[in-house]
């Protein structure tokens, strides 16, 4: 089954990206092919993650359906609408590596933020941030600024104000990467159970084959630049709001750690062992 056929009727997909490439120019005409004829889907509430080698165009892809950057060739659309529409529109929430909270307001003000440019009114903002402060266990930082808080605690803010305008879509792009391991486990576990909760449609990037594999419906391998689709692995392990930090131990996580590893080093045949390739 190829991954465009995997997804469900058009219009109701949540990420629809259709032979898309890039090519970027730089200043003496040199031309670098970041993306090459990618298509890939993403169905309503469905986890995907997006895994490859360094500079194999997983930032340009997650920047491109942000609408951050425009195809050379190719189509995206986000519930059925242009990327610009749909960034227009709000149609995601956005968290990436650095948690881009703004220091001169506290854990709220950066929460209630896109509330705030929005128009909401200050006592709808308020309770929204009490709740998006409670669901990532931060209820007692409210009235912290950033450089109070750790690393982690950070990336939760910056999670929780993506959240904030309840977003059928998250894009995140190694919000993680710059976490501790025991931390990284931690919040790997607090988005599993937050997905579970909103029902939101996740594109994540990560260079850690675990916590793809952990986290995502579907794991989609990319092959060095220029960056193309090898395979897509199918992981679901488990209900997501079940998936618990057990399954860590579990040999169905390992099989799918090695499979996604031999993926990524081309090791196994285009097709083998549940892989939907294109
Ligand atoms: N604005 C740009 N101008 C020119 N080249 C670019 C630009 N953005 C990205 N590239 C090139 O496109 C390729 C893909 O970059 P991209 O950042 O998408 O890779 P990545 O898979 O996210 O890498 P990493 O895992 O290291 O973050 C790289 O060769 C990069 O140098």
């Amino acid at each position: 089954m190829s991954a465009k056929a995997s997804g469900v009727a058009a219009g109701s997909l949540a990420v629809d990206v259709t032979e898309v490439s890039r090519i970027f120019t730089g200043k003496k005409g040199a031309s670098v092919a970041a993306l090459d004829n990618v298509s890939l889907t993403v169905n309503p509430g469905e986890f995907v993650s997006l895994i490859g080698p360094s500079g194999c165009g997983k930032s340009t892809l997650m920047r491109l359906i942000a609408d951050l950057d425009t195809p050379t060739s190719g189509t995206i659309e986000v519930f059925g609408q242009s990327a610009r529409q749909a960034r227009l529109n709000q149609s995601y929430g956005i968290a990436f590596q650095q948690a881009g909270l703004l220091p001169w307001r506290t854990v709220a003000g950066n929460i209630e933020l896109p509330l705030e440019l929005h128009g909401v009114a200050k006592p709808a903002r308020k309770a929204r941030s009490a709740e998006l402060l409670d669901l990532v266990g931060l209820s007692d930082f409210a009235h912290h600024y950033p450089d109070q808080l750790s690393g982690g605690m950070q990336q939760r803010v910056a999670i929780a104000r993506s959240l904030a305008e309840s977003p059928r879509l998250l894009l995140m792009d190694e919000p993680f990467g710059a976490l501790d391991e025991m931390t990284r486990e931690r919040m790997q576990n607090e988005l599993v159970r937050i997905c579970g909760e909103t029902g939101a449609a996740v594109v994540f990037v990560t260079h850690s084959i675990p916590e793809a594999v952990f986290l995502s419906d579907r794991v989609v391998v990319m092959s060095p630049r220029p960056g193309r689709i090898r395979d897509i692995l199918s992981v679901r392990l488990g209900e997501t709001g079940e998936r618990g930090e057990n399954l860590r131990e579990e040999s169905s996580f390992f099989q799918a750690v090695s499979q996604v590893r031999e993926l990524l080093h081309g090791e196994v045949p285009v097709g083998a062992r549940g892989v939907e390739t294109r």
